[in-house]
């Protein structure tokens, strides 16, 4: 029998069930070589950085209820156990004149992070589920300052220069709830994803994967959202979904995981386990150097702003379907 401290943390029972199978996601030691020849193209749980140590030393939610000082914070509420982000500008926008009805999946309140953490004691089963997504500013209490201050600023300053990232625009503290899913999406930037405290899974679909994940419109609310539904594929209406290839990886305290810009992710915070807590660091893209073959992502970007200029020219939303349809079928078979 494992002592307690060999014996895994976890097991498949604290994960959720889904369709496919996914291959597992490269761990290396931080200071491995090969860290830096897959950063920028690949997904990779670096370990051993001590990137956050200053926080995994110390951080539980009692440290954070006692130190996160006295402004509100962003929390998301949710019926569900999905927190399906959506961008409020794109609600009532001007190119959305006829409102195409939407109802947010999830509200969005300011909470005292005191309410935030009593709400979370208290929580029970039919409650609105909670997740704190915080940036992190000076406006934390002193000692957070203290703790961001000893992150390992010369490690990750170097992987930014090394790659040619633009500026660090922000760290999301993030705060859940056991057993919270945040979907599939992709951001538009690069991400150093370190966990502090508890385990998250994290399923990952690189940029080539487009034609199986079936992104929201770029107006939409839910633009970079993945249609699709990782629990309840509906392979009717996503028939390539099933030809999706992920890798996937659970990280802990300690572990940092590149999330390469433009990368699908599905985060959970595995189930019966805990609340988690983790650290983002989202960095610019570095400079588009123009070369072909183009990458996957840059062909992403590419019909980023194709959906857009359309919708500036067409104004309504519901037009811009149908001429792309016009436009491609049985011309460029
Ligand atoms: O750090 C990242 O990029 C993640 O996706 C982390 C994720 C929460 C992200 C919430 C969100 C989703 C879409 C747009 C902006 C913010 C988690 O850890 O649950
Ligand atoms: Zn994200």
């Amino acid at each position: 029998m494992a002592s307690a401290s060999e014996r895994k943390p976890w097991d498949s029972s604290n994960l959720r069930k889904y369709c496919l199978n996914f291959e597992e996601i490269p761990r290396l030691p931080f200071d491995d070589p090969r860290v830096d020849e897959l950063i920028s193209s690949n997904p990779v749980i670096i370990e051993g950085s001590n990137l956050v140590k200053s926080a995994t030393d110390k951080w539980n939610l009692e440290y954070i209820e006692r130190h996160m000082g006295v402004t509100t914070n962003t929390v998301y509420l949710s019926r569900n156990h999905k927190f399906k982000y959506f961008d409020d500008k794109k609600i009532q926008s001007r190119t959305n004149p006829r409102g195409v009805e939407f109802s947010p999946p999830m509200r969005k309140v300011e909470m005292k992070v005191e309410e935030f953490m009593k709400k979370l004691r208290e929580w029970k089963r039919g409650d609105e589920r909670l997740y704190m997504q915080q940036s992190l500013t000076a406006a934390v209490g002193p000692n957070i300052v203290q703790d961001f201050v000893g992150f390992n600023w010369k490690w990750i300053n170097a992987k930014q220069k090394t790659h040619c990232w633009g500026k660090l625009t922000s760290n999301l503290l993030y705060v859940s709830m056991e057993g919270n899913v945040t979907p599939c999406h992709y951001d538009e930037q690069e991400n150093f994803f370190a966990q502090v405290y508890g385990y998250k899974r994290c399923i990952l679909f690189s940029p080539d994967q487009f034609q199986c994940m079936y992104p929201y419109p770029v107006h939409h609310p839910h633009d970079r959202q993945s249609m699709v539904d990782l629990e309840r594929p509906d392979h009717t209406r996503f028939p390539r979904f099933k030809d999706a290839k992920g890798v996937e990886a659970v990280i802990g305290p300690g572990d940092v995981l590149y999330i390469p810009i433009y990368w699908w992710h599905h985060i959970e915070s595995l189930m019966r386990l805990g609340p988690t807590i983790t650290i983002n660091f989202w960095y610019k893209a570095g400079p588009t150097t123009i070369e072909y073959p183009l990458k996957d992502h840059q062909k992403v970007s590419i019909m980023r702003n194709i959906e857009k200029m359309l919708l500036e020219v067409l104004q309504d939303p519901r037009e811009v379907g149908p001429l792309l349809r016009n436009m491609v079928l049985g011309r460029f078979d």
